[in-house]
């Protein structure tokens, strides 16, 4: 509450949509790399169709190791995006105010230009490999919940209907980010290091300094609010790839 109250107060409500533009242009390609990869990676993993998968039992094995292909995959398509989305939510100073300093990046064009300028194309990917480490195994967490509780809610050798592909998304969302919370504090550390001095030495001395400094309930921070968000935001992306597929196929 502290945080949406002092957000307000220092940039209205803008502030809540701060960074929102790259994210918004990315997320279309970044969850169709994401859909794309896991059923083409299941296709070839169980050699059957997703109609036909419907019908079978469910290797639940391949179903996590599509996931985390996938979730490999779309990690380092998020990662340039994703970047640039936390340096622009971490500007905190007002945009325009007599005698304060105007934030270091302008939009998001000019902080990938910036970042280039400054760190090199590689600048861009920043943070990467923590992003690989926590979207490989939670996306592969995040599908089998997904096909777990839809085959559980859904009676045999039928379709599952709307309600269970919004419920089951839903929980879906919710118990990836669960697992990835930790590492996304890491990753978003991690991508704000090099702003101005380097302040950790890698990804481990990142975890081991935060927890020493800030105890670990400080990899939890956040959870609440990204379940709030995670529940809707994957019962929508599920329930329309469900029936996107079916219109489609
Ligand atoms: C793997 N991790 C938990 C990071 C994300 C899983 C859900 C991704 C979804 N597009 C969302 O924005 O919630």
């Amino acid at each position: 509450m502290d945080c949406v109250i002092k957000t307000y107060r220092r940039e209205s409500v803008l502030g809540f949509f701060k960074g929102m533009s790259f994210p918004i242009g990315s997320v279309a390609m970044v969850n169709s790399v994401l859909f794309g990869t896991y059923s083409n990676s299941l296709l070839l993993l169980s050699s059957t169709s997703p109609q036909e998968r419907k019908a079978q039992p469910l290797n639940y094995g391949y179903v996590f190791v599509a996931g985390s292909i996938a979730g490999f995959v779309q990690a380092y398509c998020l990662a340039p995006f994703d970047l640039i989305k936390v340096r622009l939510q971490n500007q905190t100073e007002p945009r325009t105010r007599p005698g304060v300093a105007p934030p270091q990046y302008r939009g998001p064009l000019h902080c990938a230009r910036s970042i280039i300028q400054e760190e090199g194309p590689r600048g861009l990917f920043r943070g990467a490999w923590a992003l690989v480490l926590r979207d490989t195994p939670t996306l592969g967490l995040y599908f089998l919940t997904y096909e777990g509780l839809s085959r559980w809610l859904t009676s045999d050798s039928k379709e599952p209907g709307s309600a269970t592909m919004l419920v089951a998304g839903g929980f879906a969302g919710i118990m990836s980010w669960t697992i990835a919370t930790p590492m996304d504090v890491v990753k978003s550390r991690m991508q704000m290091d090099g702003l101005k001095r380097r302040k950790y030495r890698g990804l481990l001395d990142c975890v081991i300094s935060s927890a020493r400094q800030e105890g670990p309930g400080v990899f939890f921070r956040g959870l609440t609010l990204n379940s709030a968000r995670a529940f809707p935001v994957n019962a929508v992306t599920f329930f329309s790839y469900e029936h996107l597929l079916r219109f489609l196929s």
